[in-house]
């Protein structure tokens, strides 16, 4: 039996009105013919009523919704499309009430030869949460610090990159002397304190293009690119003299440290990430063996 136009309208009404999502509805021309906020209590349709849809948008943007209509046209398949809005971006939708940026993860579907639906919903604070999850599964808890996972991603790309473009890049391990001194004599939370007062330091310290990281307990790793093996002990030689200038305040004492480093630097094409930090770990144990607030270096660089 053919649906009647009022049978087919009741049931379009129902359906968007339980709908979370932004329905607009287009003609084939693609003008907006009805529309339904859904969730977007921000929204006043009236604005968008009559427009050509696509013009509601900057250029960039409109091109795709035109391409995703064209598409949902032809095939009568369901048209995905990400938008990004902000209100800044279109004075339309900022008349229609748009005041916060938005991501809209987009759907065009033709009824008909006359009839598409473009059905909105927003995605930002799933975004938004999901880019925290990121930051924080790269992030030590305790300082703040890029964790050894962000490390070993970043070492391997920076690695390849240098081997590739031909440029040297030096990574320096740094172990904190005696930190379980501290803990036993202060109480963890002083050694808590001091891991973070020395990661604030040496974000402070290094260069943008540099990377630091906790690497376990009370030892970090520091990445140089384009930093050849003088240059590195130079820079280890800066932090070991910052550490042993800071001054950590806790409760009522001051407390103090000194680090060892050791340094390695890419040798050749064959070297990889795990190869140059290993070499690094060798050092900073034979400078650990010599004593504390000591630095090497590779000898035979
Ligand atoms: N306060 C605090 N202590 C930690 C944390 N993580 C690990 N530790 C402690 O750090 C200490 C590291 O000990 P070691 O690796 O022997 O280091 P060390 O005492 O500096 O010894 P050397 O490296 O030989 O000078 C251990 O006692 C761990 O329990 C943390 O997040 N906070």
């Amino acid at each position: 039996m053919a649906d009647s136009g009022s049978n087919y309208q009741q049931r379009f009404d129902a359906l968007s009105s339980a709908l979370e999502q932004i329905v607009v509805h287009l003609n084939a021309a693609g003008e907006v013919t009805d529309v339904r906020a859904g969730d977007a209590q921000w929204l006043h349709p009236d604005v968008l009523l009559t427009r050509t849809f696509s013009s509601l948008f900057s250029s960039d943007i409109s091109a795709h919704i035109d391409a995703q209509i064209e598409s949902a046209l032809a095939s009568r398949e369901p048209q995905k499309l990400l938008v990004s809005m902000n209100p800044e971006h279109s004075l339309d939708w900022r008349e229609a009430g748009l005041t916060d940026a938005q991501v809209w993860d987009t759907r065009v579907v033709a009824v008909n030869d006359d009839e598409l639906l473009w059905i909105a919903r927003d995605i930002a604070d799933a975004k938004r949460s999901e880019q925290k999850a990121i930051t924080l599964a790269q992030r030590d808890p305790l300082t703040g610090a890029y964790n050894r996972r962000a490390l070993m991603t970043i070492l391997k790309q920076s690695v390849a990159q240098a081997k590739r473009y031909d440029w040297v890049c030096s990574f320096l391990k740094i172990d904190i002397d005696h930190f379980s001194d501290i803990n036993s004599t202060h109480g963890l939370d002083a050694g808590d304190r001091v891991l973070q007062a020395f990661v604030q330091a040496m974000q402070n310290f290094k260069r943008t293009a540099d990377f630091f990281a906790r690497f376990s307990d009370d030892a970090f790793v520091m990445f140089l690119p384009e930093t050849n093996h003088d240059q590195a002990l130079l820079a280890a030689e800066r932090v070991r003299r910052l550490a042993e200038n800071l001054e950590i305040d806790f409760e009522d004492v001051t407390l103090k440290i000194t680090v060892c480093i050791g340094s390695a630097t890419l040798q050749d094409t064959e070297d990889s990430a795990e190869d140059i930090l290993k070499r690094a770990e060798e050092n900073l144990f034979i400078a650990k063996q010599s004593g504390s607030n000591r630095i090497e270096g590779e000898s035979d660089a």
